[in-house]
């Protein structure tokens, strides 16, 4: 029998782009109203590198939450190759900072000020594991040599499996995995490293980028790979392993700068993110599961109590919108003007 509701434990979205400004306004709402926590990525123009910065930055956040609403942004801060100790024990002090998140300098959208050389910076590791401080990465080499469809094996490889043998109480979160090796690397580290996946990665395959024309809509870093690959990340996401939870990167960009020549990369999920996923345990017949991946696992990780309120799912055909309107323009959501088949009720 097919179900037509599902209740689950408010979700946490464990990497999200809120952006700054203007554009909060769009942002905060679209996941307060269905998440009960997220973690704020602090890839800003200046990168938010400081704790000062970051409860600056998460006032502005809560100055746009919906009244009445109890959504909680949870701060990453930037890692840079001058990162002080005295940072990294001021937010290990701080609950309202979740971690540091590391970007190799030049990986992805404002990740200039990111780090250059991963292990010239085993001081601030070695603090981080000691305070158990989490450290969220995005995990792809950026050296011209490493096609961009190997960037994140090659990174496995290079960075993580060293770091994590100098550091193996480090508690690590690989961001946002796209490839068959991110899944099994995760799967056989110790309980302190974890994965999250996003919809469009559950969803799509490069196929989804390239055939027929290019999406930009569907271009986002790690860039999508393979079916072999996509295939792997189903079967993780629905495998139970508590290792593997939701992380949408819900990352907006203006539609102008989506639709040109040299376009940004992210997908713009939050207006559709839980029932994305939603869409995507229904397709391998594994709704029952979507609970423990969006709403339980994150939390039991990062050693919070999982939520006590619920959001409800309907079974009702919708469209997502062409475009969302914003301060900064129109947007042009991830799966727009495609049907999905849940809703929040
Ligand atoms: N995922 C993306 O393609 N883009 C993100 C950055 C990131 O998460 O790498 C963004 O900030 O736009
Ligand atoms: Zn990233
Ligand atoms: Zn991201």
């Amino acid at each position: 029998m097919q179900v037509s509701e599902l209740t689950i434990p408010t979700p946490d979205d464990w990497h999200l782009h809120l952006r700054d400004g203007e554009l909060l306004a769009t942002t905060v709402p679209a996941t307060a109203e269905v998440f009960s926590r997220a973690v704020i990525m602090p890839n800003l123009v200046p990168p938010v590198t400081t704790v000062e910065l970051a409860q600056q930055y998460r006032q502005r956040i809560l100055e746009n939450r919906p009244h009445g609403n109890q959504f909680e942004p949870l701060m990453a801060l930037y890692l840079t190759q001058n990162t002080a100790l005295e940072t990294v024990r001021a937010a290990a002090a701080d609950p309202n900072i979740i971690g540091f998140k590391l970007y190799p300098s030049g990986a992805t959208t404002n990740s200039d000020a990111g780090v250059t050389n991963v292990d010239g910076l085993d001081d601030v590791f070695a603090e981080m594991a000691k305070l158990q401080v989490p450290l969220l990465v995005h995990g792809e080499v950026t050296t011209a040599d490493i096609d961009i469809f190997d960037r994140e094996k090659v990174f496995i490889d290079r960075h993580l499996r060293p770091l994590l043998q100098r550091h193996p109480k480090l508690k690590l979160v690989l961001e946002h995995i796209t490839t068959a090796d991110a899944v099994k690397f995760v799967e056989e580290q110790g309980e302190n490293v974890a994965a999250t996946i996003t919809p469009q990665h559950l969803l799509m395959n490069r196929n989804d980028l390239l055939v027929g024309g290019v999406r930009p809509h569907n271009y986002c870093l790690p860039i999508l790979k393979r079916r072999d690959h996509q295939l792997e990340l189903r079967r993780a996401a629905v495998s139970g392993n508590p290792k593997f939870f939701l992380g949408t990167d819900s990352a907006p960009h203006a539609q102008s700068k989506k639709e040109t020549a040299c376009g940004c990369a992210g997908c713009y999920s939050a207006p559709a993110a839980l029932p994305l996923y939603a869409e995507f345990f229904e397709q391998m017949n594994a709704l029952e599961k979507l609970a423990d991946f969006a709403s339980g696992f994150g939390a039991d990780f990062y050693g919070y109590a999982r939520a006590t309120s619920c959001v409800t799912l309907v079974r009702k055909p919708w469209r997502v919108p062409e475009t969302v309107m914003t301060a900064v323009g129109p947007m042009v959501p991830y799966w727009a003007g495609e049907i999905l088949n849940w809703q929040l009720k």
